[in-house]
């Protein structure tokens, strides 16, 4: 068959292909580069792979031929992770974070994510839209091609709604695909923090209400925030509605969030800062990913999750910006995948895994995205670099020079082109 597309004379291509399920401890790091490679691309999917010559029968009289010029091609990059939607800025409380004031205690004092939800309340519906189109333009500059989106910045009905809403259209008009998740219980109300089982319960009845919004629901199991049996209680009854889950779990405390991921069998944990081993353990069995996001280590200042622990137990991870305008205002997944290898001792392999295959199973697409296999997205990056260590080596920077998403040019010498 005719490709619509061919991308040539790629120095390593990663492909990402060859595991039936989440990768795991050695099988994130053996995978495959192939060199001297193609990519034939039709509708937006994989047409074909290949190496050296390419057959006859690709090339059409209307066939693109792109050349990359020997360079690293990746899956579409998946950021598992994200508070995409949300009104204003966390700068004033930057102070009071270098002088040692810690994340809840800043939100104990009516600031942190309730200072957010005050902003996004206030925002309007194209407020929300256009300030999430450029940090969605930004990841896609860097990279990404799928991203997946929290609420939780409303805490009441209508202002969930509205964010959940946001991401729907930036979903329909932005070439980056977004995953959308009700994280309702992100935070306790201030005038629900004498009683909060009863906000446990509006969010509760909150849950089918948004039900064609939503994909995943996530809950903020903290000390001081939910418990693990409000946190039960709400991923309990959103599963019954058919909901996928995740968490938040053990971010700061180890208060048993690895374990309630497991035994609820969530999708993934997120942050694990303070997990514990027999968490861990738990979630392998589970087959629980461990979403883990050193952006957020590095900014609070915090320690950061024990990577090389998961592996070593047969957890699968993933990494993720978390990108946030508290604990970690940045969309640069880069940054995240260095500090990957330089904070988390994970390899170039290990951290490419991690934000490719095992991010699309983080937000349970990897029929579709995720590797670079036959039938599936054509989500392709083109890395300026020579091979996967020079994208971790060299920090600090953006490495793209083009990205394809579902076979369109939409980054093109590092710039938008969409
Ligand atoms: N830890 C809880 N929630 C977010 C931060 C949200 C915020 O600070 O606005 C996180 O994943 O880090
Ligand atoms: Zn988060």
């Amino acid at each position: 068959m005719e490709a619509d597309l061919i991308i040539k004379n790629i120095g390593n291509l990663v492909t990402m292909r060859g595991t039936n399920g989440p990768r795991i401890k050695e099988e994130m790091n053996n995978i495959e580069i192939l060199k001297n490679a193609y990519v034939a691309v039709k509708n937006g999917k994989i047409l074909d792979i290949g190496q050296g010559h390419i057959m006859d029968k690709l090339i059409g009289k209307n066939t693109e031929i792109h050349d990359a010029k020997g360079l690293t091609v990746t899956p579409g990059l998946v950021d598992s992770h994200t508070h995409l939607v949300h009104g204003g800025s966390r700068e004033n409380e930057f102070a009071l974070k270098i002088s040692g004031v810690s994340y809840i205690d800043i939100l104990k004092r009516g600031g942190g994510i309730l200072s957010t939800v005050k902003s996004t309340k206030e925002a309007s519906f194209d407020e929300l839209y256009n300030k999430a189109k450029k940090s969605l333009d930004i990841m896609l500059e860097y990279g990404v091609t799928t991203v997946e989106a929290k609420s939780g910045y409303g805490l009441e009905f209508d202002t969930e709604v509205k964010q959940l809403k946001v991401a729907k259209k930036l979903n329909e008009n932005h070439p980056v695909d977004i995953v959308s998740t009700f994280l309702g219980a992100h935070a306790v109300p201030i005038k629900y923090k004498e009683n909060p089982d009863e906000f446990v319960d509006i969010v509760i009845e909150m849950l089918p209400k948004v039900k064609e919004l939503a994909e995943f629901v996530d809950v903020f199991c903290e000390e001081g925030v939910f418990s693990v049996d409000q946190t039960k209680k709400i991923l309990q009854r959103a599963k019954e509605i058919g909901y996928k889950l995740k968490l938040h779990a053990d971010e700061i405390v180890p208060i048993g969030g690895a374990e309630l991921a497991a035994e609820l069998k969530a999708i993934s944990a997120d942050h694990l800062m303070a997990a514990s081993e027999n968490g861990m353990k738990l979630m392998a069995e589970n087959k629980v990913i461990a979403n883990i996001l050193p952006g957020t280590s590095f900014n609070l200042m915090k320690d950061y999750a024990n990577a090389r622990k998961m592996i070593e137990v047969g957890v699968a991870v993933s990494l993720s910006t978390d990108y946030n305008p508290g604990s970690c205002p940045t969309e640069n997944i880069q940054f995240i995948m260095q500090l990957g290898s330089l904070a988390l001792n994970m390899t170039p392999s290990e951290v490419l895994t991690a934000v490719t295959i095992n991010g699309a199973y983080a937000v349970d697409k990897a029929d579709e995205i995720g590797s670079i296999e036959v039938g599936k997205k054509a989500d392709l990056v083109v890395f300026d670099a020579p091979n996967i260590e020079y994208i971790i080596y060299h920090f600090g920077i953006n490495h793209v020079y083009r990205v394809y998403k579902e076979g369109k040019l939409v980054v093109d010498d590092r710039r938008i082109v969409y």
